[in-house]
């Protein structure tokens, strides 16, 4: 059985936006049972998990003698090795994989970017100056997207690893009223969040954040 790493306490108070979210999706969407094993930011940056890490963070995922980092990867071993987030005919399973790269190397950079703005510099004095310029980067790339969906229920076909990584990158938009200026992205979103298998994966790391909160 699969072990991945998750936050012990998350800053996000357990809502879904910590990235373990994405490989407990993943599982959940192929029925694959896992342990979780919980990391203090602490121990996150000790040898034993940096051995796991190079960059000390979470989600990791280990199963038998194999070890990997990077929610990408990890959610496409996982597509490779279970049926149900990757289509079997060859050109559609490329097409969904460039999914999986559009939602991490050109969708969620511009929002990480506004989404640690608004965390960690409106204190700038050229936080208000920068903010709309963040905000049109991201609104090019929606618009893109927006276009592109058309009313479809997924990207391209059935519900792919590209969805599910896509809806969580734009989950991350929950800090900004940018999402809802594209009602077909909201509503992509809300049907990835209304699959069982999200509601699954999220109820899982919410539990974590209760127990240590009530421990
Ligand atoms: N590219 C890597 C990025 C992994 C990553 O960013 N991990 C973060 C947690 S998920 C990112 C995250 C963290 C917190 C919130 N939040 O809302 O509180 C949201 C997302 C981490 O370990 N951070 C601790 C550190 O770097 O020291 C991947 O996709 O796996």
């Amino acid at each position: 059985m699969p072990t991945i790493t998750a936050f012990a306490s998350s800053p996000d108070r357990g809502r879904g936006q910590a990235r373990d979210m994405r490989v407990r999706w993943a599982l959940e969407e192929v029925g694959q049972p896992y342990d979780v094993r919980l990391v203090s930011f602490e121990a996150m940056k000790e040898p034993a998990h940096l051995a796991l890490h190079p960059f000390g963070q979470i989600p990791t995922y280990q199963d038998g003698d194999l070890a990997l980092f990077e929610t990408g990867a990890i959610v496409l071993h996982i597509a490779e090795h279970h049926d149900g987030l990757l289509p079997v005919e060859p050109n559609a399973r490329a097409r969904a994989i460039a999914w999986m790269f559009a939602a991490l190397n050109t969708m969620e950079p511009p929002i990480v970017e506004l989404g640690m703005a608004m965390l960690l510099e409106r204190d700038e004095s050229w936080y208000e100056e920068r903010l709309p310029m963040l905000e049109d980067r991201v609104r090019v790339r929606l618009g893109e997207l927006s276009d592109r969906l058309g009313d479809a229920d997924w990207l391209d076909g059935a519900f792919s690893a590209g969805d599910l990584l896509m809806v969580t990158v734009l989950r991350r938009l929950n800090r900004s009223r940018i999402l809802h200026e594209y009602s077909s992205l909201s509503a992509y979103v809300a049907r990835g969040e209304a699959r069982p298998a999200f509601r699954r994966a999220f109820d899982a790391q919410l539990a974590v954040f209760t127990a240590a909160s009530t421990s």
